[in-house]
């Protein structure tokens, strides 16, 4: 079947029916007064996301969908019948836009989705609706409003989880029939593939995942080489993109490195959010001898960049199992350290660097207290800091013995005796202060002696 993944496409949404100017007449009873019905809502034109569906080619070919108009109202109180809606089926992954405007007005992403895009005009009152006492033969009725109309353009982006990318010839094709049950033509000639192919993978523990193949990229697709870019876009949703490299292909300014540097530039080229997608690379058709032997070079370079190659062919089969399980944890946790070569490197770099954050962090915050503690603190930091250095049982009995008497504790701390030296010699210079020190030192002796009672009562105990 043709793949068609771009139309336009105009809506007509059904107009509603008029009202009807209609009174009862019958035998034996006069002015029967106003009976016209009104008229049936226009039907609605509406999109939903078929699953079933993988092309937009019907509309291809009918390019104008019109909804059936509402009936007009008829005399005896008959209402006009409502008309149908029209439903339009797309494939899921459908995006509408506004043709005008450019306007997205839907991405229809889920199967069995909705979306009303014309909306069926109102039928008209009958005029049996305006009778009021004081008007008892209205001789007029509403008209139904029109439908509404609209110029879409349908976008279709297939939804898969893993897209393939990689220049003409490169294996993609034989790579999705390996894994899936898809069967894509393969020939030996590029541009093989013309159109996008889904296959799904099942995978171990019944995880499955929808892959894609696409057409090959060259050099200058962004301009319209090949088949151009505009492929990539049934790429974009994915969330993994295995890059085939082909390792058999070598002269005519083909090379797996600037194949690889050609792909990753037209992939930036056509979207930076593509372009920055996790890739596996994969260098394919290692059973060839001339590929063995540029893999080791074309390894080297990319583990340069932190990128981890890894070696296949989908012709045997060989290494398919490994890829598959590095695609498969992409896709399913996230993980990319399987991908690239210096994942450890770059992890411990995140960790050593966290701490550093902190430590800096810190560094100021202990600068700061140590700024506001020599102001308005510095007699009490050392008499503070010694106890706690020394033995915690000290400090409680200076204080309780001394209460106020920090000279004796100062003292003991010889290398803040110059924080602690200016109340000393203002207190030394008053006979008064003499004596407290005196009885400051007396009360320290005493609780130095009560401080050893304690301790035997404590190691008795
Ligand atoms: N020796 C060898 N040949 C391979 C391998 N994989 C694919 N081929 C051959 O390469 C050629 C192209 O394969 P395709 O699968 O059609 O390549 P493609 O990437 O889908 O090509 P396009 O659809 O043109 O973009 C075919 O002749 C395959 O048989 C492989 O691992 N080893
Ligand atoms: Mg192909």
């Amino acid at each position: 079947m043709k793949f068609v993944d771009e139309v336009r496409i105009y809506v007509k949404a059904g107009d509603g029916g008029n009202g009807a100017v209609s009174f009862r007449r019958e035998k034996f009873i006069e002015r029967g007064g106003p009976n016209g019905g009104d008229g049936g809502n226009g039907g609605s034109v509406s999109f939903v996301a078929n699953p079933q569906l993988t092309t937009l080619l019907d509309y291809r070919y009918q390019q104008h969908h019109r909804a059936k108009n509402g009936e007009h109202g008829m005399g005896s109180d008959c209402n006009g019948r409502g008309a149908d809606d029209m439903v339009l089926q797309v494939p899921v992954g459908t995006l509408i836009r506004n043709e005008q405007t450019g306007e997205l007005l839907v991405d229809l992403g889920e199967p069995g989705q909705v979306f009303l895009a014309a909306k069926g005009g109102r039928g008209g009152l009958g005029n049996m609706n305006y009778a009021t006492s004081t008007r008892q033969t209205p001789r007029f009725a509403q008209d139904g409003a029109q439908g509404e109309e609209i110029t879409l353009r349908l976008e279709l982006k297939l939804l898969a989880d893993v897209g393939l990318l990689g220049f003409p010839n490169a294996g993609k094709s034989t790579f999705i029939s390996r894994v899936s049950r898809a069967r894509p033509k393969v020939a030996d000639y590029p541009f093989t593939t013309l159109v996008p192919n889904l296959g799904m993978v099942q995978y171990k523990d019944h995880l499955s995942f929808v892959m894609a193949d696409i057409p090959g990229i060259i050099e200058g697709a962004s301009e319209g080489v090949g088949l151009g870019h505009q492929f990539l876009r049934h790429v974009e949703r994915c969330k993994v993109l295995v890059h085939l490299i082909d390792m058999g292909a070598m002269g005519d300014g083909r090379d797996p490195l600037s194949d690889f540097n050609i792909l990753n530039k037209e992939l930036k080229k056509y979207s930076a959010e593509l372009s920055g997608k996790p890739q596996v690379v994969a260098a394919n058709k290692l059973d060839l001898t001339e590929a063995r032997e540029r893999l080791g070079p074309f390894t080297e370079a990319l583990r340069r960049r932190g990128i981890r190659v890894y070696p296949v062919s989908c012709a045997t089969g060989e290494g398919m199992q490994v890829l598959m399980d590095s695609v498969a944890e992409v896709l399913f946790t996230g993980r990319t350290d399987k991908i690239h070569t210096e994942a450890p490197a770059k992890g411990s770099g995140k960790r050593s660097g966290a701490p550093a954050k902190k430590a800096s962090a810190t560094r100021p915050a202990k600068k700061a207290a140590k700024k506001a503690s020599t102001r308005t603190a510095a007699a009490r930091k050392p008499a503070a800091k010694k106890p706690v250095r020394k033995a915690p049982a000290k400090k409680v009995v200076a204080k309780k013995a001394a209460g106020s008497a920090r000279k004796p504790v100062a003292k003991k701390g010889a290398a803040k005796k110059a924080v602690a030296k200016k109340p000393v010699a203002k207190k030394a210079s008053t006979r008064g202060s003499v004596a407290r020190k005196a009885v400051a030192k007396k009360t320290v002796r005493k609780a130095s002696a009560k401080k050893s009672a304690a301790k035997k009562s404590g190691g008795r105990r």
